[in-house]
């Protein structure tokens, strides 16, 4: 399993709130918990910035992580994220921040420790442009937006 850095900004996680973890040996994402005080409330359509109490260094652009929202949570209780998906850039070393949005028509309490999203490691590929006047022909050629239809 490949290593990654972690730094631990708030003393409760590791004992009162657990460091993520993968839930089983196929799981592909780890849950990112909310490091908070005191529960705290959004209202219907709100947004807020929860942090999660860590801080990774993936170091390697080769990597990167996505925050993704948990699937309960987004469907039964409308729970998602404010930015629909975050993106965890390599070379990011801050703490690990979840925009969560409350996208229900009822308030949600988000308690402290909470797992409120999770996030999953991807393979990147950096590519460098390679300027033309054409490209090489290719069966669909500039269709899209639906231009093979429904069926
Ligand atoms: O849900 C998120 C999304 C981003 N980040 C952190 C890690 C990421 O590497 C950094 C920048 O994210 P992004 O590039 O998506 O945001 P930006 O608005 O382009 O900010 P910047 O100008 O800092 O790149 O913020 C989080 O902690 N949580
Ligand atoms: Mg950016």
């Amino acid at each position: 399993m490949k290593k990654i850095d972690v730094k631990i900004l708030d003393p409760r996680i590791g004992h009162e709130f657990p460091l993520p973890a993968y839930a089983t040996p196929g799981s592909a994402g780890l849950d990112l918990r909310a490091c908070l005080d005191e529960a705290v409330e959004l209202a219907p359509g709100q947004t807020t910035l929860l942090p999660t109490g860590l801080a990774i260094h993936i170091a390697d652009a080769s990597l990167a992580a996505v925050i993704l929202p948990r699937s309960g949570l987004g469907h039964k209780h409308g729970v998602v994220l404010g930015n629909l998906v975050g993106l965890i850039d390599s070379d990011y070393q801050g703490q690990l921040m979840v925009s969560v949005w409350n996208r229900s028509q009822t308030v949600f309490t988000v308690e402290p420790g909470e797992r409120i999203a999770q996030m999953v490691f991807v393979p990147v590929v950096q590519a460098e442009f390679n300027l033309v006047e054409a490209f090489d022909s290719s069966e669909r050629g500039e269709g899209g937006f639906g231009h093979s239809g429904r069926q």
